[in-house]
């Protein structure tokens, strides 16, 4: 693998973006800052006080930052036919390495939309505007393989346990290279870190057979995303369903890692005071505008309520949180704030402030006011000063392309991140209520770095050409290891695959039982019968294996999206799994069938068109599968199809019977050729009459008819199919987003 997948020893290039991995002290001043920004202590000191951070911090890698600059995003409407909706309208911003941004807004304002956009999740609609990930244009592959998204819902394989859902992960995701006891070792850490190790050897179970919690599945969620230590983490809405202890908890660890300098955004809906607290910068959208882009708490009350109309609560707050930060917290603001005392009173007055926002916002909204606080917000002070630091990073990065980029050593660029406020919050002194307005001025100056170029190895990053880091047959044997061993010993996922066969093939034995050598005319059509649903049973039994990927298809999209595997490594895994055991069962059930029958001709003929008909019905399940929207119509259109191969397989109606304009179909029928086999190997050699004095061979048109290129047409089918089972499956979305 030319492509560089071990980051386990990060490099540091902070002027461009990228954050060091391990900042000394980062965590700390974190910390401080956010004690120092209206959430109670206690809020960040718990038994996980600091993200996580006890536990040993993996070496992950840098961050990146993230430039829009009149990002805009349009699908076309779903209410005015032939229009254009725009979702998003010209957002300008960046993400900074080593901090947590939240995208915030009233429901529908177009959170989500963004945070796809930025993760190249988007399926439909067209963007406009520029987006640049450490100075590039990032491609799908790279976000594929170097950052980790965290979805609102969970997609885990139930029958694994967290530790092995994790392991998995981290199988396919982290570099071929590294040793198996590595991969253990970062699992461990992540155990710890994400306070999963009490449930790690708990099975995740489903819906139907309940293992791990809510709070802990989304735990295992957020570390399937943090496995490969990605230099960017997108998290939507990462609190919903949780209870707000479970919430805070979870959003502590994400917060942990921006001590290792990774870029962090999140759609969050109602955060706690405490969570709110974690963020470092806030971008409030309405209707998919920006209204308010900055830091989080005390700045954005204020913006709130000296700018937009109908602010009173924010001003409100802002006096509450103005004389609680001096200490003088009368009695009256104790009791607007409802706690017993002044701790309480500023626990509880930072609890409001994501809601003042929000519902600011919203009431502005529904009042018709989006395009007002979306052009207040343009004209203002803080969106000119955004205009500028972004306009000077975007500065940075065209220079630092023409140019070599300067040398800087380690601490220097270690001092400068620190100052600019490129990580953790650090230097972030406006979210500090107790700065001087004039302090707070001078801070927003735009922050300077003298070089945006981008590391050798980010460059790479950027540029890769591969969506995964694994080779396609890696990935193929972590998805047996993990998946077919889990399946294989599965009794409902056997009993569906084995079942149907073994009961249709002790029916044909017992109804059938030794007529295979009773070649009187009266037999030959029992013969004919037996061979007939010998060779169509195995086409009807196909409906098995459709919910092998119509229900684990939001796995399977999340699963590509994360750049764990090809379409083409699934494809071939879920292909083995099923040949594996079809070709077993296939053995044992084709042995007492044609003794127990007592059938003339190869035993090696009949077991063969048993298991290659199973073989092209498991493949056009697939095809069907991939091509329908759900299970409905899946289970309506396989049997469906296989019905209308009945007509044209020989036995209804002889083929030269069958008019011109159907013969197409004939011979496109797969079951003409099973049985067509099937009929040759029992009566080639076989001189008896059938119908008139007429052998059964030429009654059905197959006499001189070669039972091993029937063989061989029959396998095409499955060629072709299975062909058209990958392209289904790569070009086939149903998940529209
Ligand atoms: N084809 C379309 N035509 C018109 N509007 C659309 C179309 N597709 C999506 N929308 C609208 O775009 C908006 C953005 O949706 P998005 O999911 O990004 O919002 P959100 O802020 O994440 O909401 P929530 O917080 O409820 O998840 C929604 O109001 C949605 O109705």
């Amino acid at each position: 693998m030319s492509d560089p997948g071990n980051r386990s020893v990060p490099s540091v290039d902070v002027e461009s973006g990228l954050a060091p991995a391990v900042r000394p002290g980062a965590p700390d001043a974190a910390l401080i800052s956010r004690r120092s920004n209206g959430a109670s202590s206690s809020d960040t000191s718990g038994s996980n006080s600091n993200g996580g951070n006890d536990a040993q911090t993996p070496s992950g890698p840098a961050g990146l930052r993230i430039l829009m600059k009149d990002l805009s995003y349009h699908v076309a409407s779903n209410k005015q036919r032939g229009q254009r909706a725009y979702l998003l309208k010209g957002v300008s911003a960046y993400l900074e390495p080593g901090q947590m941004t939240a995208l915030m807004g009233p429901s529908g304002s177009g959170k989500t939309t963004l945070l796809d956009l930025l993760a190249g999740r988007k399926t439909v609609g067209k963007m406009e505007g520029h987006l640049s990930f450490g100075g590039s244009q990032p491609t799908q592959k790279f976000l594929r393989r170097y950052t980790g998204y965290v979805e609102q819902f969970d997609t885990l394989l139930g029958d694994l346990t967290v530790r092995e859902m994790l392991l998995y992960t981290a199988e396919l995701k982290r570099p071929m290279e590294e040793p198996l006891a590595d991969k253990r070792r970062e699992v461990d850490v992540l155990l710890k870190r994400l306070a999963l190790n009490d449930c790690a050897d708990i099975k995740i179970g489903d819906p139907l057979s309940k293992g791990i919690s809510g709070g802990q599945a989304k735990r295992t969620n957020i570390g399937l995303a943090l496995i490969s230590s990605p230099r960017v983490l997108f998290l939507d809405e990462p609190t919903s369903g949780l209870d707000s202890h479970t919430a805070n908890e979870v959003m502590k660890v994400v917060s942990g890692l921006v001590a290792d300098g990774t870029t962090i955004t999140a759609t969050i809906h109602s955060p706690t005071a405490a969570i709110f607290a974690l963020f470092d910068r806030v971008m409030l959208l309405v209707r998919g505008q920006l209204v308010y882009f900055g830091p989080q708490g005390l700045p954005a009350l204020q913006f709130a309520a000296t700018q937009w109309p109908s602010a009173a609560a924010a001003s409100q707050l802002l006096a509450l949180h103005r004389a609680a930060a001096s200490g003088a917290v009368q009695q009256s603001v104790v009791a607007a704030a409802g706690g017993g005392g002044a701790g309480g009173a500023i626990s509880a007055l930072a609890f409001n402030d994501a809601e003042v926002l929000v519902e600011t916002v919203t009431e502005a909204d529904q009042r018709g006011d989006a395009e007002t606080l979306a052009g207040i917000y343009d004209k203002s002070e803080l969106r000119k000063e955004n205009d500028r630091q972004l306009q000077l990073y975007m500065t940075e990065t065209n220079t630092s392309r023409s140019s070599a980029s300067a040398k800087t050593c380690r601490p220097c660029r270690v001092a400068r991140v620190l100052l600019c406020g490129g990580g953790g919050g650090g230097g972030e002194v406006a979210r500090d209520v107790e700065a001087p307005a004039g302090q707070q001025q001078q801070q927003h100056q735009p922050q300077r770095s003298t070089s945006s170029s981008v590391s050798g190895q980010v460059a790479q990053e950027l540029a890769t050409r591969s969506e995964t880091v694994t080779s396609w047959y890696w990935g193929l044997l972590t998805l047996l290891k993990y998946r077919t061993s889990r399946n294989y010993t599965n009794p409902a996922w056997l009993g569906a695959r084995i079942g149907d066969k073994l009961l249709i093939s002790l029916i044909i034995l017992t109804l059938y039982l030794g007529i295979g050598d009773n070649m009187a005319p009266d037999n030959l059509i029992n013969i004919q019968s037996a061979l007939f649903m010998w060779a169509l049973l195995p086409a009807f039994g196909a409906a098995s294996y459709v919910p092998a990927i119509v229900l684990e298809r939001r796995l399977f999209v999340r699963e590509r999206s994360d750049g764990l595997y090809r379409v083409f490594t699934y494809l071939a895994a879920k292909l083995v799994e099923e040949l594996i055991l079809s070709l077993i069962i296939t053995l044992v059930f084709s042995t007492y069938v044609f003794y127990g029958l007592q059938l003339r001709g190869q035993w090696v003929v009949f077991w063969l068109v048993y298991f290659v008909v199973l073989s092209v019905g498991i493949v056009l399940a697939y095809l069907v599968a991939a091509l329908s929207p759900n299970m409905d119509v899946a289970n309506a259109a396989l049997p469906g199809f296989v019905v209308t191969l009945l007509f044209f397989a020989g036995l209804l109606m002889t083929v030269d019977s069958i008019p011109p304009w159907w013969q197409w179909y004939s011979r496109i029928d797969f079951l003409r050729y099973a049985w067509g086999a099937l009929m040759v190997n029992q009566f080639e050699h076989q001189k008896v009459d059938f119908v008139g004095g007429v052998s059964i061979l030429r009654y059905y048109g197959l006499e001189g008819a070669d039972k091993w290129a029937y063989l061989g047409y029959l396998s095409l089918f499955w060629i072709v199919f299975a062909w058209l089972a990958l392209l289904a499956l790569t070009y086939v979305r149903h998940q529209k987003r």
